[in-house]
């Protein structure tokens, strides 16, 4: 992680912790050119941010998701753990602008991230799903989907590498031309990680990815993400949704809960409480 001690107790705020200091890092601005400030923005901000985002039901209007803030910086790995239906999908979808906010707006690199933008910053906050869902063909067909898409028409789809994130997650060889249909469930997970890690994004956010496999593609999707992350340490970030405490540990060194739609951060209260935070 390479927040700075002050930013880090500052970077989540929800309705649920009104009331504590924040301890947002503050400069004398009119010490600062517009040259300076531009720099030190680009230098210092956060991957991805949250300033006050929130999320209501539809037809009742209740909160999904309570007004959050929060700072996702390269090189951390936040995990997030809660009761179901707590909200941790809900606010992983919002981070990821793939439901329309209630409120607050999402920053990458310290810019607002407009709708025509939108596209673009999902290329590189990516979120991976619960249940993978698979296209009708092979895995090398879903593999090349996207980059149909107009947003990576810059890129290329390459099977060498392709086979060889299928290697570390212990795949054969041919394990490319299988017929989708047929994946067993952590298999379809593995692909689903796969066509995302191929796309190079900057942050993952991934919603219980291994739900339900067996032990062995557990260790295979964490294997993945960890030598993802391993190769480019300090430009990526993850956020990792998980109800195991064992893998709680293993995949995330900041730790954040969600309890009824509010985001709180206990390492970060009980720096406050013990006045080790400036
Ligand atoms: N689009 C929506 N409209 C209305 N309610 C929703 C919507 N999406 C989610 N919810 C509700 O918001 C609450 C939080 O759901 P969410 O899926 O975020 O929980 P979760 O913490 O991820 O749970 P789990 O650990 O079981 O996956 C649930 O009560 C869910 O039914």
């Amino acid at each position: 992680m390479t927040a700075e001690a002050a930013s880090v107790p500052g970077q989540i705020r929800t309705a649920g912790s009104r009331g504590q200091p924040d301890a947002r890092p503050v400069c004398n601005l009119s010490m600062l050119t517009h040259n300076h400030l531009s720099s030190l923005h680009a230098e210092n901000a956060p991957l991805a941010e949250a300033n006050r985002i929130a999320r209501r039901g539809a037809r009742r209007g209740q909160w999904l998701l309570h007004p959050t803030d929060f700072a996702l910086r390269a090189g951390e790995r936040a995990v997030l753990t809660g009761p179901s239906g707590s909200g941790k999908s809900v606010f992983l979808r919002a981070l990821a602008l793939l439901d329309p906010l209630d409120g607050g707006e999402v920053r990458w690199h310290g810019e607002a991230v407009s709708r025509s933008r939108m596209v673009h910053y999902r290329r590189h906050v990516a979120y991976l799903r619960q249940r993978p869902a698979l296209l009708d063909g092979s895995v090398e067909d879903n593999l090349r989907y996207p980059y149909t898409l107009a947003v990576y028409r810059d890129a290329q789809f390459d099977a060498a590498r392709a086979r060889a994130f299928f290697a570390a997650a212990g795949r054969a060889s041919d394990f490319l031309s299988r017929d989708a249909s047929d994946l067993s469930g952590g298999e379809a997970q593995i692909v689903a990680l796969v066509r995302v890690l191929q796309l190079d994004p900057e942050a993952l956010l991934l919603d219980e990815p291994t739900a339900s496999l067996d032990p062995e593609s557990v260790r295979a999707v964490e294997a993945l993400v960890a030598g993802w992350f391993d190769q480019a340490r300090t430009a990526r970030a993850t956020v990792w949704v998980s109800h195991d405490p064992a893998q709680a540990q293993r995949v995330g060194a900041r730790h954040l809960t969600m309890r009824e739609g509010m985001l709180e951060e206990p390492a970060a209260r009980a720096a406050y409480a013990q006045g080790a935070a400036p």
